[in-house]
């Protein structure tokens, strides 16, 4: 054969600058688009031999990929279906040269070029991100002429006859100037374990393979162990601890899905561990950002995720815009709804020993997601102060005689710190209510959705307010001091409470004297605000508390009495301190003064 030369008949002069910096943001990915093909030409061949169209021995079909520092060149080298020089001309030159035709026109009525980019098979063209030439030395299966295609970037290209013994492609990528980084053993490793180490053929580079060519994701969950599972979580994730459970996803309708996602441990002081979950598309790697096919409340999550219906050269608002990925969405969500029933149903004992961990999970989803709540709200857990978990339905049953209040609602008592709310806690035991512990960063939103979706429930921190108002039945105590007295009272605690309400209430004797509540509204919009990141509009103000007096209590009445002037202030600084004190609230100079003031009268 004559050395061809021939021009790609496209209009425009030289279509690869523009290629080059618009089609990938990320040059890396060259190799990923180049072993690609010479994975799906092997498959092809695979298939070729299994259908009987190729009687050859197939041989060791292992990819290899090397490094020549010297020549400067990258060499991709695969036994596949191979090409002859009319095959080059159809696939390489026509096809993939129309798709660059076609993008550059849309190209130019969009100036978005996010929209386009992704759209267009010019996988093998992204070489000439990295390469000022290309060549293709290939003999086809067929065992015809082996041909040899070499360009320079430009649309002229050459197609000659070439020696070569051995079917399949080599791809040589004769690397640019500006892309000698590419030239470096541990670049290029650090490419493919990226991108390549899930490959359905193996891959060499360096003497080494390098891709477990059959992950378990593409396999029958029958034919896997918990220990498989586990095994590859640490495949994974080398250093993460072992994961909760897991789940394995097999969808071929409506849309094809593999993959296994675990449930990690969360931590207590949890942080959103987000690009967790590995998107692949037939075992290619695509991304860790998979914010738009994942419910951000999975993000969480780890694993694999495999979907051929996914594009290749993703970009955000393609993403977005498809179809198929708005569908993979719900489908996770509810194939973990499933999961987690299943668990609940057949080992409640099991759920609750997770729950800290899968509760993140759970309360996320309900405050990111109406749907989610519909499918989760059989097994959304509510924990009290006694370690106890109980489902909505359990818990209001629980509570429902005690905890009514006069206009029918059911008030769940909750704290968020144990220790520091003992005194409130211990207040409302005498009452016989039953106190949640809820104390996780979400909480503030978690206890919002909920009373958006429970009917005539309402949540109420235990410190929130004086035990009666908490819970207001309409059984008011009568009061043991007259108007003339519950106004010196308040003038007195006035003096010493700064910015803060003074509330007189006739609770029972041996209720505290004072204490100190913050009332629920603007305190769980304040916490709200605080993990949904927005700047704290309430910060700078000081946040109103009351001090709760209560004038049945023998104390106050002694206040009363106090004749000395001076003796009636200090004990109701000392009072008020107390009420301080069991808010944890009494702190720095006034502690020292209220110690020393104490030590002094003992
Ligand atoms: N190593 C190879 N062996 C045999 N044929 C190949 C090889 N590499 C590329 N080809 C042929 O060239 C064509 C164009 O490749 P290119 O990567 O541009 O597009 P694609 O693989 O069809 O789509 P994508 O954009 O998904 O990569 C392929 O479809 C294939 O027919």
């Amino acid at each position: 054969m004559v050395a061809e030369k021939g021009t790609i008949s496209i209009n425009t002069e030289n279509i690869f600058p523009i290629i080059k910096k618009f089609l990938y943001s990320d040059h890396e990915i060259f190799l990923r688009e180049l072993v690609s093909n010479a994975v799906d030409a092997t498959q092809k061949l695979k298939k070729l031999a299994s259908m009987g169209e190729f009687d050859g021995e197939l041989g060791e079909l292992t990819i290899k990929v090397s490094v020549d520092k010297e020549a400067k060149t990258i060499t991709i080298s695969d036994k596949g279906i191979g090409m002859n020089a009319e095959d080059i001309k159809k696939y390489i030159n026509q096809i993939a040269f129309s798709g660059a035709k076609e993008f550059l026109e849309k190209y130019k009525d969009t100036p978005d070029t996010n929209q386009i980019i992704g759209q267009f098979g010019l996988g093998f063209y992204s070489a000439f991100m990295v390469a000022e030439n290309v060549e293709i030395i290939t003999k086809s299966f067929r065992d015809e002429t082996p041909a040899r295609w070499i360009c320079d970037g430009s649309t002229e290209f050459e197609i000659t006859e070439v020696e070569k013994t051995d079917r399949g492609t080599d791809i040589i990528l004769h690397v640019g100037a500006d892309s000698e980084e590419f030239l470096d053993n541990f670049r290029i490793s650090g490419i493919l374990e990226k991108y390549a180490k899930f490959l359905p053929i193996e891959i060499e580079f360096d003497g080494k393979v390098i891709n477990n060519p059959n992950p378990i994701w593409t396999k029958s969950p029958s034919d896997l162990t918990d220990e498989d599972y586990k095994a590859f979580y640490k495949e994974l994730y080398p250093f993460g601890e072992e994961p909760l459970f897991w789940i394995h996803l097999n969808v071929d309708y409506p849309f094809n899905l593999t993959g296994v996602l675990y449930f990690p441990k969360i931590k207590k002081d949890f942080q959103l561990n987000r690009d967790k979950v590995q998107l692949y598309s037939r075992q290619v790697f695509i991304t860790d950002d998979v914010k738009d096919v994942v419910p951000e409340f999975l993000q969480m999550l780890h694993g694999v995720i495999d979907s051929p219906d996914i594009p290749l050269n993703v970009s955000r608002s393609y993403l977005q815009a498809d179809g198929n990925v708005k569908k993979i969405n719900s489908h996770i969500t509810k194939k973990v709804a499933d999961k987690l029933q299943e668990i609940f149903r057949n080992d409640r004992t099991g759920f609750e020993e997770k729950w800290e961990s899968v509760g993140v999970f759970v309360k996320y989803g309900i405050v990111s997601d109406d749907k989610f709540y519909d499918r989760a709200k059989e097994f959304i857990l509510l924990k009290n102060t006694d370690g106890k978990h109980f489902t909505l339905d359990e818990y209001r049953e629980k509570v429902q005689t005690n905890q009514t209040n006069k206009e029918d609602q059911v008030v769940c008592l909750y704290a968020n710190d144990v220790n520091q709310q003992d005194a409130f806690i211990t207040s409302a035991r005498k009452r016989e209510y039953d106190v949640l512990v809820m104390d996780s960063p979400l909480d503030a939103h978690f206890i919002n959705a909920l009373e958006s979706k429970l009917e005539k429930t309402t949540f109420k921190r235990v410190d929130s307010d004086s035990i009666d108002k908490l819970i207001d039945k309409g059984l008011n105590l009568e009061s043991v001091l007259s108007d003339d007295e519950k106004k010196k009272v308040e003038e007195l605690f006035k003096e010493v409470a700064g910015n803060n309400t003074i509330q007189l209430e006739s609770l029972p004797a041996d209720e505290m004297p004072i204490s100190i509540v913050q009332p629920e509204f603007m305190r769980r919009w304040k916490d709200m605000q605080r993990i949904s990141g927005q700047g704290d509009m309430f910060g700078m103000m000081p946040m109103g508390n009351n001090v709760v007096v209560n004038a049945n209590h023998s104390l106050i009445s002694k206040l009363l009495k106090t004749e000395d002037t001076e003796a009636q202030k200090a004990l109701t600084k000392q009072l008020y301190d107390l009420g301080l004190l069991a808010q944890g609230m009494l702190t720095g100079a006034d502690l020292t003064k209220f110690v020393e003031r104490t030590v002094a009268g003992l």
